[in-house]
Formats: structure tokens, sequence, C-alpha cells
């Protein structure tokens, strides 16, 4: 897990912008280079980390019933463009043998994941897949809504369209009752 080189990245921004035509050294650009550096370094967090090693903080609560956590902004990168995508994780889980994680572990994974570059069809399999490995719960399910500015400010433009993945695993995936229980929790107001 390699930290980010933040002299390469500050080279490449001043490439690119002296290719379309700028002046990389005049006043409101001549540190543009290490904002943008900085900015990397932070949306790119994620790659020098294991985020489903969040998960390992365990508790033992005899519940044995769907926990969900809804509504998890995240920012991430679509690794073809390079552009933002953002919107909401949701995940759910039904625990065994009393093995429960920390809410905020959750969000902390998908943070984990989304700062990286991404599809987000992959970032909703990590997500899942940490989550199935680390708790080896009954059953997992990971729903993302998001918006990609790559569709939206570039090439066919549509604002406002919103794709959807998930991922499901487990009991959620065997059990059409239990599946239909979690979307329906997840998708209520
Ligand atoms: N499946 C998937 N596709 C994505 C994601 N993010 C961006 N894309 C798509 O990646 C594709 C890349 O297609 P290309 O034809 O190589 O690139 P492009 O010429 O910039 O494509 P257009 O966006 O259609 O202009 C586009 O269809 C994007 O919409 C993602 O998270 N999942
Ligand atoms: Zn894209």
């Amino acid at each position: 897990m390699k930290e980010c080189d933040m002299k390469k990245v500050e080279e490449a921004v001043r490439n690119i912008l002296e290719a379309i035509g700028e002046d990389p050294e005049r006043e409101g650009l001549k540190d543009t280079p290490k904002r943008v550096a900085r900015f990397y370094q932070e949306v790119f967090a994620g790659l020098k980390e294991e985020p489903g090693d969040y998960l390992n903080v365990q508790f033992t609560e005899n519940h044995e019933e769907m926990i969900i956590v809804k509504d998890i902004p995240i920012y991430s990168m679509c690794e073809h463009h390079l552009l933002p995508f953002f919107g909401l994780v949701h995940v759910a889980y039904i625990p065994k043998d009393g093995k429960i994680t920390g809410l905020s572990k959750l969000a902390r994974v998908a943070e984990g994941y989304a700062r990286r570059p991404q599809l987000q069809e992959r970032l909703t399999s990590q997500i899942a897949n940490s989550m199935e490995k680390i708790l080896t719960a009954w059953g997992v399910l990971v729903v993302i809504e998001a918006e990609h500015m790559c569709m939206t400010i570039r090439g066919i433009k549509k604002p406002g369209s919103r794709t959807v993945t998930s991922a499901v695993r487990g009991i959620f995936k065997s059990n059409a009752a239990t599946r239909a229980e979690a979307f329906s929790l997840i998708l209520s107001g």
C-alpha cells in the first residue's frame, strides 16, 4: 500500500495545465498543482488502507435479527474519467453467534472503499465481501444509489440519472422474504 506521491501528482497537473494551453505559473494557477495533489491524496486515501479491517471491532450481543445502516453518504471517483460519483450506501446484515460490529465501522468501510478509483459495482461488492468475510454473518446486503458526474457534465449529459447497484449474500440471497424485508426498510423514507 503506497503513499500518494505528491511531487509526481504536482508535476502531472502542471503538465496538464500546459497541455490545455494554460500558463501554470500565472497567479491563480501557481498553487493549483499542490492543491490538486492534496485533493487526490484525500480522495484516494482508501488505497493505503484495508477498509474491511474496521469490522474487526466486534461486540457480543444476543441479537440475531437484521441490522441496517442506511443513507450513508459517499463520494467516490469513477476510474474511467476520474470524475466524482456520489450518493447513498445502505448496508444490512444478520449477525451470527452474537457477533456484531460498531455502526460507525460499517460507514468507515464504505468510506474506505469509496476513496479509491472505483466502479460502483466494485464498490458495492467490496463492501459486501468484507462484511461477509469478517462478520461471518447469516447474510449481508449492500445497496448503493449514486449519480455519476461523467454522465452529468460531459458525454451523454443526463443530470439526475441515478445508478442503483446491490450485492446480496447468504440468507438475503436464499430467502426472498428476508430480502424483501431489507429492501422495504431501506427504501422506506
Ligand atoms: N458499469 C459502470 N460504468 C461506469 C462507471 N463509471 C463510469 N462508467 C462508464 O464507463 C464507460 C466508459 O466508456 P468509454 O466508451 O470507454 O468512455 P467514453 O467515450 O468517455 O464514454 P461516454 O461516457 O459514453 O462518453 C461509460 O459508459 C461510463 O458511463 C461505473 O461505476 N460502473
Ligand atoms: Zn466516469
